[in-house]
């Protein structure tokens, strides 16, 4: 198991992770995601002892990297696949590794066709394209056979079959009671691959919860109604009956109308009742990258000008309250962040950050707060600013909600 507690990481004046408490648990696929400069390569260095923590600290199996014994056998990690000497065979790249860990030569070619590069053995990594490349990568992550295995973006650069064979590879490894930490962007690809995710924004814990309870928890179902296009007055007469019968309506931009708040066999009544003919009548569950992207909105730097003018953000479900902006360093934000979940009326779905201490603080798995909550936090709200929303409880009086279990 991976264990992160109270880890903070600052570069000069930027701080790139903030008081981050997670566990990675043996037996599944955990995701990590986050936009892009959220920290998660600075929090899986950490985890690697290639970075020093600023405070807090991370253990693999109750040590930290640096002081597990032989852990080249214990964990193996893919953080960049660009980092060979490209002057060598990928045999011999992975041999000078092996070698480095007493790892037998046997196991060199053992991975080098677990991942597919048997038949490029004796050619120089240097003319890998990008796809080979990361096979490479994770041929050397899986080369002492470890029970820890972290990947940073994977997939990137891999065919379709390569993305396919990855997400069985990672299912496998964590079938067989590993502890599998993977890094993506690829939302479609976490939907199928992970059980559980971690998800950070500015360097903060956004939620640690299963995929289908995240999903829940910042989407909403709802269901598509379309009525005959050549009789708009059906359409109108319908959703005056829903929205009378309690229904939250939307139109979508096809035509049809988004109904909230009712099931669909009430829909169908109201429809029949209202003598309106129906031409179609679906249930929509939110995808993982739909509930992503509802939740992180407030969190990303990096937005393109054109995805803004084009109005390509996410359209928001009746009743739901806009993703307050996520704080930045030095400009005088409230220290959290709460999108909310359509679901619970609007509600902030929050993750409480470490308040200033009535006694030993909470921390997000119930003990006290790790050593970077003790610590100024560099998000936090300076005196007599406003809060741009209304703030979430602290953890002692409010549910804990990036643990699905307590969030109900
Ligand atoms: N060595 C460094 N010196 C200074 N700043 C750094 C350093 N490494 C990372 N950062 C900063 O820390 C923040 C987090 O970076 P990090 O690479 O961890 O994000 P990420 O979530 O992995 O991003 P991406 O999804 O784009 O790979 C960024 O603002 C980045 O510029």
């Amino acid at each position: 198991m991976i264990e992160a507690v109270g880890l903070t990481k600052r570069y000069g004046d930027k701080t790139a992770v903030y008081n981050l408490s997670f566990q990675v648990r043996p037996g599944s696929v955990t995701g990590f995601l986050g936009p892009n400069g959220s920290g998660k390569s600075t929090t899986m260095r950490m985890i690697l002892g290639l970075d020093n923590p600023s405070s807090g600290q991370v253990t693999i199996g109750g040590y930290p990297y640096r002081k597990l014994p032989n852990a080249p056998r214990q964990v193996g990690a893919l953080l960049d696949a660009k980092a060979v000497h490209g002057g060598r065979h990928a045999r011999n790249h992975l041999l000078c590794l092996a070698q480095l860990s007493g790892i037998p030569a046997r196991r060199v070619d053992e991975v080098l066709g677990v991942v597919g590069l048997q038949d490029v053995a004796k050619k120089r990594s240097k003319g890998f394209s990008l796809g080979m490349g990361q096979r490479l990568g994770i041929a050397a992550a899986l080369l002492g056979d470890p029970q820890v295995l972290l990947f940073d973006e994977p997939v990137n650069g891999l065919d379709p079959e390569g993305i396919l064979w990855v997400r069985n590879l990672m299912k496998s490894l964590a079938a067989e009671g590993r502890t599998v930490f993977v890094s993506s962007h690829l939302m479609s690809e976490m939907a199928v691959t992970a059980d559980h995710l971690i998800v950070i924004g500015r360097g903060q814990l956004l939620a640690d919860m299963s995929v289908r309870d995240f999903i829940s928890h910042n989407s909403a179902d709802f269901a598509r109604v379309r009525t005959p296009e050549t009789e708009p007055q059906q359409r109108e007469k319908l959703t005056a009956a829903l929205t009378e019968a309690g229904g939250q309506v939307l139109p979508e931009q096809d035509g049809a109308l988004r109904v909230m708040g009712l099931p669909l066999p009430r829909i169908s009544d109201l429809a029949h009742s209202a003598d309106v003919r129906l031409w179609e009548l679906s249930p929509h569950q939110a995808s993982l990258e739909e509930a992503y992207m509802r939740m992180t909105q407030g969190a990303v730097d990096y937005r393109s000008t054109i995805d803004q003018r084009a109005g390509l953000q996410q359209e928001l479900p009746p009743g739901a309250m806009p993703p307050p902006q996520m704080p930045v360093p030095g400009q005088g934000q409230p220290g959290w962040y709460a999108p909310p979940p359509p679901q619970q009326g609007g509600q902030p779905f929050a993750m409480p950050q470490a308040q200033p201490p009535a006694g030993p603080p909470a921390g997000p798995y119930g003990a006290p707060a790790g050593p970077g909550a003790g610590e100024p936090n560099p998000y936090a709200q300076p005196a007599g600013a406003a809060p741009a929303a209304a703030p979430a409880q602290p953890s002692s009086a409010a549910p804990d909600l990036t643990k699905p279990e307590e969030a109900r």
